[in-house]
């Protein structure tokens, strides 16, 4: 793994109420909790906290539809479950080690298993209210549960963690950094602001596009969302939001760079905002992003009201 610059992904925390999912998050994220302003109805995901490492990013997220598990039934639950989690990198399973495992853990861990090749690892929260033989049989426990549900290559890892004391916090934040994807930080900055989303969405665009570029675009990028919008005719389960954006540069030859041989670059520029705007957003789009060449726009005060400064 020596060779990989930096990873970056998303996490979700599950488990049945009362595991330590909050508790743990919030150990996790320290003081920077994340502020998200009012989302839209379509929300899958909400961010609950950006974890900032050396080498790394973990973006934990909410996935509703494990909650309340039986009140839905069958196909249905399967399909938002898996539908929840198809975004996320890694799945953190969170069990007390403080109580027997019941069949809520084991209906949980049933529909995870589900999920084709995510990575699932056990968290065995709590760890501060037994002592070491309980968490020992604990441990054993949940690894059984792993290879009843998912065959002998069980959960793809097992961590135990207090919360409350902070024992092992970073070994769980070490996890899952090493189950996360290559990838450049997806939240520059590390925090989550209550800016309006439309600015959050510009910034996510435009740290993407200068990404490599940095030294050739100093200062001549700028971002506008022009409208963010819902698709007509989507099922209310499985909506999309088109969002389109204007990048605009100074130069015709900066242009080129952004957009890249035949496309080439601008596709990948859209590819990575895209990750970042749909956890944000909690909802899938379609992101249409335009290059346009605004002459000299940081010096002309008629172009800077048109870019929103
Ligand atoms: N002793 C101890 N208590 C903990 C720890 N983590 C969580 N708790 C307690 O366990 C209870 C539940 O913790 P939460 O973090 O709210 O659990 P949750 O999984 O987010 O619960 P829901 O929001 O209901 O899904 C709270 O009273 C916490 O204070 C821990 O590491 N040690």
């Amino acid at each position: 793994m020596s060779d990989v610059e930096h990873r970056a992904g998303f996490v979700s925390l599950v488990g049945r109420p009362n595991a330590g999912k909050s508790t743990l998050t919030n150990a996790l994220v320290g003081q920077k909790v994340a502020i998200t302003s009012a989302k839209p109805q379509t929300t899958r995901h909400t961010i609950r906290g950006i974890v900032n490492r050396e080498d790394s990013q973990i973006v934990l997220v909410d996935t509703p539809g494990l909650h309340r598990p039986r009140t839905l039934l069958g196909q249905r639950l399967n399909d938002l479950v898996a539908d929840t989690l198809a975004e996320v990198d890694a799945v953190g399973f969170c069990l007390p080690a403080n109580e027997k495992i019941g069949p809520g853990d084991r209906f949980i861990a049933e529909q995870l298993a589900r999920l084709n090749r995510k990575p699932l690892i056990a968290v065995v929260t709590k760890t501060d209210l037994v002592d070491r033989r309980a968490l020992t049989e604990q441990l054993l426990a949940v690894a059984k549960l792993g290879t009843d549900v998912a065959g002998p290559a069980g959960w793809a890892d097992i961590v135990p963690v207090s919360a409350a004391d902070g024992f092992q916090v970073d070994t769980v934040a070490e996890v899952f950094s090493r189950h996360m994807p290559e990838s450049p930080v997806l939240y520059p900055g590390g925090e989550l602001t209550d800016e309006p989303e439309a600015v959050m969405v510009a910034e996510l665009v435009r740290e993407a596009a200068l990404e490599g570029v940095r030294d050739e675009l100093p200062h001549s990028l700028a971002v506008v969302v022009e409208e963010m919008i819902p698709r007509e005719g989507r099922s209310e389960d499985n909506p999309m939001l088109d969002v389109h954006v204007n990048l605009y540069v100074e130069r015709p030859s900066q242009k080129a760079i952004i957009i890249g041989k035949q496309g080439a670059r601008l596709r990948e520029v859209g590819t990575n905002a895209r990750r970042g705007i749909e956890a944000l957003l909690g909802t899938r789009i379609y992101l249409d992003l335009h290059v346009k060449v605004a002459k000299d726009w940081q010096r002309d005060p008629k172009q800077l009201v048109k870019l929103g400064f």
